[in-house]
């Protein structure tokens, strides 16, 4: 390892955030507070950084860089990164790895008892008998279903399967073994089961200023469906969700990921030359969303920006950046 080479770990998470084996929002911000702990305690032995402070904020900042290049729409990402390099301090390699150990340690708790939170509120807004319908998978969706059913009401669930990579099956399969009776449909179904639905639940990757929900992709169509059929929807989104840039007017770059989740190479082949696009996530405007649910309690969509401001000023720091 050189000073500004990423430790075998953080490549590692790097490689399994970019290829979706590490997936959904919320789990990506831990694993990557969790890699930089690992850069921390790997710098802290390498001989190029164990005994030159500097050296070891650089590989620090290098490992940062790493995987803030992975997935660039889920604002978690960042904002992990930025929570435990902002309290990276001290004069010794030894003081400065135990606080990027520390913080890594203090925003996973966070993260954990974030969702905790967020999921009593979100259940609040579910009724006894309701049946919901979700999109992908999130884990935030997921706790206020789970904070329902423990708080003793019965509830079901349509799950759309979520093309292309059918994060659906992870939903249903987390939600049987929750107790909650499952119906699995394809994604152009949803609209047919509304009728059938109280609840729309769904996740988000980022929160604009705007109060737009940048999540995975069908959710602004599910949304639109949801409002013509007067079902509420709600985005169950913890506050690392909330995206400081667009505070200052920036938009949130939608990943486009490769034609092969799309469609199989012998299909591709068959049809010739056409454009194939796989864009991962949408904006559903704020108008078409009911509430944001977050562990500070439930917003309207309009309203979510008095939250970014008491939370982040301003400003987006970037202390992964080259110094
Ligand atoms: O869109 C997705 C996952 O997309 P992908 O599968 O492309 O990562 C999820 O709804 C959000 O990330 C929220 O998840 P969570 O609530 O777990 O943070």
């Amino acid at each position: 390892m050189t000073d500004t080479e990423p430790a075998p770990a953080v490549r590692e998470t790097a490689e399994a955030i970019a290829t979706m084996e590490i997936r959904g929002a919320a789990t990506i911000a831990s694993a990557a507070a969790e890699a930089l702990a690992e850069q921390a305690e790997a710098a802290a032995e390498a001989d190029a950084t164990a005994s030159d402070p500097e050296a070891f904020r650089a590989s620090l900042r290098a490992a940062g860089r790493t995987l803030r290049e992975t997935r660039p729409t889920a604002v978690s990402l960042p904002n992990a990164l930025r929570y435990v390099l902002q309290r990276m301090e001290g004069e010794t390699v030894d003081a400065l790895r135990d606080s990027v150990v520390d913080a890594s340690d203090a925003f996973v708790r966070q993260l954990d008892r974030a969702q905790d939170d967020l999921g009593e509120v979100g259940a609040n807004r579910l009724a006894d008998g309701d049946t919901v319908m979700t999109h992908c998978h999130s884990t935030d969706a997921l706790a206020c279903i789970e904070a329902a059913v423990e708080q003793g009401k019965s509830i079901s669930a349509v799950v759309k399967e979520t093309r292309p990579r059918q994060q659906g099956h992870i939903t249903a399969e987390a939600l049987r073994e929750m107790g909650v009776p499952v119906t699995l449909i394809v994604d152009s179904a949803a609209r047919r089961y509304l009728d059938e639905v109280d609840h729309v639940v769904v996740g988000a990757d980022s929160i604009a200023a705007d109060g737009g929900v940048i999540n995975k992709i069908g959710t602004s169509g599910l949304a639109v469906n949801a409002r013509e059929r007067g079902v509420p929807i709600m985005t169950a989104a913890q506050t690392i969700k909330l995206h400081p840039e667009t505070l200052t007017g920036h938009t949130v770059e939608i990943e486009m990921r490769d034609e092969a989740e799309v469609i199989e190479s012998e299909a591709r082949e068959a049809i010739g030359e056409v454009a194939v696009e796989n864009p991962a996530f949408d904006v559903t405007p704020p108008r078409y969303m009911d509430a944001i649910v977050t562990e500070h309690g439930q917003f309207p969509p309009e309203s979510i920006v008095t939250l970014m401001r008491e939370l982040f000023g301003e400003g987006a720091a970037e202390p992964w950046a080259e110094q």
